[in-house]
């Protein structure tokens, strides 16, 4: 193709018979550079109505109400949320209203008894929150407020029930835990009672077998009988699945607490147990009625024993955001295939009600009941959110020396206060491989840093869990934990706030001098290792990065904050962050509003 001579000349002016020349709109290359609308395509200026007129001037905004500023636009992008309307949500809070004691729900008397003494460890006078009282009449099949009618032996164990689906949804820290395993121990316990009576007539049979055996063989000589395996040897009724052995560890100790009194066989099952005690565990002769375990972890044992999910009529699912997500869905599911032709119920769990979930819930699950809290995806305004520029004078964007002098000016403030306890506060970085190097970096400036990751040592891991939770020590550990914190005190030097350094001057900083920030613990982690876990001694988190999505920032501002407690976080931002989003959850957290 040869261009013509002209072409990088502008068009002329005037046409050769003098005339101005007009330009013709109606080629189709008509509409190309133009930077204004040809007046004869402006649409008419249409007048602001009235009533748009009254809403503009009710807000003090003299632009019509669709003009302004969308509310939480960024967050809405992120599409990251499943929305549940607020209209619902005010009926659900009306409904709650009415149960406000754990005397009203059809629970045996001995698992009321034991809530506050055993499961909450101590605590006197005790009220169910919104979840638990949304969730355990609904689990028991007790909601229209009736009783059930006396039971009736035998009868469940023959006739198999349709298998009810339950979606869990509130807040974190809101006791969702309690809320799933009161009714599963109380559908144990009534089971119990059925199969007892099975159980007699069953050893009744084998009493008179055996009596006609010896009758005719009476000269024949015989093993003697060691009594066979109890018949749930192996065969749980119940199942409980966690992400992580933490977890596990976690909710365990609350299904154990229960036990002593209760009087049931549980077993706690995670990759931190030996080989051997796994399987003790879970074929005591003794029998077992709940497993609470990993999904890998059981998925193994159920490849090489399938009956072991061949009796299971209760199964859990908690942290269901994470444990039917991509990467766990086909264990988990592989799990709830195999169960389903014995279960009765099956209970999904979450903090958050993630799109991902939601979808999958419509497809695998369309008839599940969503039994969702009145503040699901809304941090609580008792949480307040701060923001910290890295950019500024003095970091100039240096993120981990912002994250220390924020935890040298948290660990100020306290001794300024006089605050005699140790400061835990945790650290939440996007990258498994940044809590290692940032902790690293803590511990140079003198900070009392430690990495929650994979590969640090399982029982060192869980002495530093148990100091950010308060859950009890084996004694073993205790020991341990002393001696290694009277070695860490003989050389740690003392500093009165005064002497605490500022962090932006270098020259001063303590891993030099040899002087370390005392009154404050750090732990460092992602949210993936941290969800469910309860934090209750933290009062303060630091997000070292601005979360990926809304749900991120739910479940680690969720670790403060906890059964209505205060708490605070400090969220890093720099000029590559999204600060709209930063700003959106803290205008929301401050009106209270579920994120989206
Ligand atoms: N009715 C209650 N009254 C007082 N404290 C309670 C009650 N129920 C539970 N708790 C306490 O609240 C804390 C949080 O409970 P839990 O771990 O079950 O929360 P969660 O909703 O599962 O949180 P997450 O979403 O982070 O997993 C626990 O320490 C628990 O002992």
């Amino acid at each position: 193709m040869v261009l013509s001579a002209n072409v990088g000349r502008p068009p002329p002016k005037t046409a050769p018979s003098g005339k101005p020349v007009r330009k013709s709109r109606n080629t189709p290359f008509g509409g190309m550079n133009v930077t204004e609308v040809p007046r004869q395509l402006q649409a008419p200026q249409r007048k602001a109505s009235s009533a748009e007129l009254k809403r503009a001037s009710r807000y003090g905004n003299d632009k019509p109400e669709r003009e302004r500023k969308e509310p939480m636009k960024a967050l809405k992008m992120q599409r990251a949320l499943a929305n549940v309307s607020y209209e619902k949500r005010g009926r659900v809070k009306q409904a709650l209203s009415e149960r406000d004691s754990f005397g009203e729900f059809d629970l045996l008397p001995v698992i009321k008894e034991s809530i506050g003494p055993m499961a909450l460890g101590g605590l006197a006078d005790v009220s169910p929150t919104p979840i638990q009282r949304l969730a355990i009449p609904a689990l028991l099949g007790t909601e229209d407020g009736k009783r059930r009618t006396k039971h009736k032996p035998g009868v469940e164990a023959v006739q198999k029930k349709q298998m009810q689906q339950f979606l869990l949804a509130a807040e974190t820290g809101s006791g969702k835990t309690l809320a799933y395993v009161l009714p599963v121990l109380d559908a144990i316990k009534r089971a119990e009672k059925a199969d007892a009576e099975l159980e007699r007539i069953e050893t009744a049979r084998r009493a008179r077998e055996n009596a006609e055996r010896q009758q005719s063989k009476r000269f024949d000589l015989e093993p003697p009988d060691v009594g066979e395996p109890h018949s749930t040897a192996g065969r749980p009724r119940a199942i409980v699945l966690l992400p992580t052995s933490e977890l596990v560890a976690q909710v365990g100790s609350v299904v154990k607490s229960l036990s002593h009194v209760v009087k049931f066989r549980s077993a706690l099952i995670s990759a931190q147990f030996s080989r051997t005690v796994i399987q003790n565990r879970m074929f005591s002769p003794n029998g077992i009625d709940i497993v609470i375990s990993t999904p890998h972890l059981l998925s193994s044992i159920a490849e090489d024993d399938p009956n072991i999910l061949s009796r299971v009529t209760h199964l859990v699912i908690d942290e269901a955001d994470s444990l039917l997500d991509r990467s766990f869905s086909p264990i988990t599911s592989a799990i709830i295939d195999r169960a389903t032709p014995s279960l009765q119920q099956i209970v999904l769990c979450s903090a958050t009600i993630p799109r991902s979930l939601d979808s999958f819930l419509h497809k695998r699950f369309p008839d599940v009941r969503r039994l969702v809290t009145p503040n699901l995806h809304a941090i609580p305004r008792r949480v307040q959110l701060s923001v910290v520029d890295i950019d500024k004078i003095p970091y100039q964007g240096n993120r981990d020396l912002a994250c220390a002098q924020t935890i040298y000016d948290i660990g100020k403030e306290a001794a300024e206060t006089g605050e005699e306890r140790e400061k835990k506060l945790v650290v939440f970085v996007n990258e498994r491989e940044k809590a290692s190097e940032l902790a690293e970096y803590l511990r140079s400036k003198g900070i009392d840093a430690t990495a929650l990751s994979r590969d640090s040592d399982e029982r060192k891991q869980a002495e530093v869990l148990a100091s950010f939770t308060g859950a009890a020590l084996l004694p073993a550990n205790m020991k341990q934990k002393k001696a290694a914190e009277q070695a860490a005190t003989d050389d740690v030097v003392a500093i009165s706030p005064a002497d605490l350094p500022m962090m932006r001057d270098e020259k001063q900083t303590t891993g030099s001098s040899g002087k370390q920030l005392k009154n404050v613990r750090v732990l460092v982690m992602t949210d993936l290792g941290s969800r469910g876990i309860d934090t209750l001694l933290v009062r303060t988190v630091i997000l070292y990065d601005v979360p990926h999505t809304s749900i991120d920032f739910i479940h680690r501002l969720g670790r403060v904050g906890r059964m209505g407690r205060r708490g605070r976080g400090v969220v890093l931002v720099g000029k590559n962050d999204r600060k709209d989003i930063v700003r959106e959850v803290r205008d929301g957290m401050f009106k209270g509003q579920a994120l989206i």
